[in-house]
């Protein structure tokens, strides 16, 4: 459906950054536009996360991502959410550089997917950055604590804020984002006083996954809170259980192809 004809009005960065303090914002991930189609209703966020590296395409870290594949997700989430307020990650290599960089990559995945937004993981630049790019036109959601895309410095997924340094570390840069414009902030993997202490701190609505429920809002990755996965992070639940589900549906589907049970008169073409 083009944007001309589309019924259901989207939500805007604007009423995402004035729900802080109200009813919790509800964020999953989505990767494509069945699932987009299927979360719409319930979620006022859907995130075309970087992780899609990980959970759909088997890749050891979300370092492998590439635009290329961020704009194809994006393209096909935003066939399917209708209402959501859609965001994209931005890659890794494709922001961290400096603003000029960070604003031609984010106008192509603005312009080819037609999402409303797109995320930014912190670091020495992203203050400038997220300045440069709202007051270009380009709403930017920060990312603070746990940022995934710099899990070889870190030496793995490891949650923040288990020293005083690192506490303050992890404050600054969310403030730091507040300030540069953002209309809301992904805090990921710290401690509830940390991510109490951040919430309080910042005029712009925080998002938490492994942060507590002290943030104005939650976001996990949709297949992990599906339950597609034998191992997950702890502070995922689990809502569904799609891994058993869909494994005993490939059983059942197994057992009736070689009894030659399918398929049955009633699932074959016929001449007359
Ligand atoms: N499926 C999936 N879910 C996610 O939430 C997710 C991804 N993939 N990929 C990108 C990042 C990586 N994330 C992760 C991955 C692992 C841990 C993890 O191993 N956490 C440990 C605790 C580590 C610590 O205490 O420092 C855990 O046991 O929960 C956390 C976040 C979150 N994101
Ligand atoms: C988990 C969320 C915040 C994310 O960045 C992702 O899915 O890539
Ligand atoms: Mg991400």
């Amino acid at each position: 459906m083009s944007s001309h004809t589309q019924t259901v009005k989207r939500l805007t960065a604007p009423e995402i950054y004035a729900r802080k303090g109200q009813t919790p914002l509800v964020c999953l991930t989505a990767y494509s536009a069945p699932m987009a189609d299927i979360l719409d209703a319930a979620c006022d966020i859907l995130l075309v996360g970087d992780s899609v590296g990980m959970v759909v395409h088997g890749l050891p870290s979300t370092i492998g991502v590439t635009m290329e594949m961020m704009i194809l997700h994006g393209q096909a989430v935003m066939r399917g959410a209708k209402k959501a307020f859609v965001v994209v990650d931005m890659p890794f290599g494709s922001y961290e550089a400096g603003p000029e960089q960070a604003f031609a990559n984010a106008v192509r995945i603005l312009k080819e997917t037609g999402a409303q937004a797109v995320k930014l993981e912190s670091g020495p630049t992203v203050h400038e950055t997220i300045g440069y790019l709202t007051q270009r036109g380009i709403p930017v959601m920060g990312h603070v604590g746990l940022r995934p895309q710099a899990v070889n410095v870190d030496g793995g997924f490891k949650a923040k804020g288990r020293t005083q340094a690192e506490r303050d570390k992890v404050l600054q840069e969310a403030r730091d984002s507040d300030a540069a414009g953002a209309f809301a902030i992904v805090v990921e993997g710290v401690a509830a006083d940390l991510a109490g202490e951040i919430t309080a701190a910042v005029k712009a609505p925080t998002i938490g996954i492994g942060a507590s429920a002290a943030c104005d809002g939650q976001i996990l990755v949709v297949d992990d809170m599906l339950g597609q996965f034998d191992w997950s992070p702890k502070f995922v639940r689990r809502y569904a259980g799609l891994r058993e589900t869909i494994s005993d549906a490939a059983e059942a589907y197994a057992k009736d192809v070689r009894s030659r049970d399918f398929p049955a008169p009633q699932e074959t073409y016929f001449a007359k």
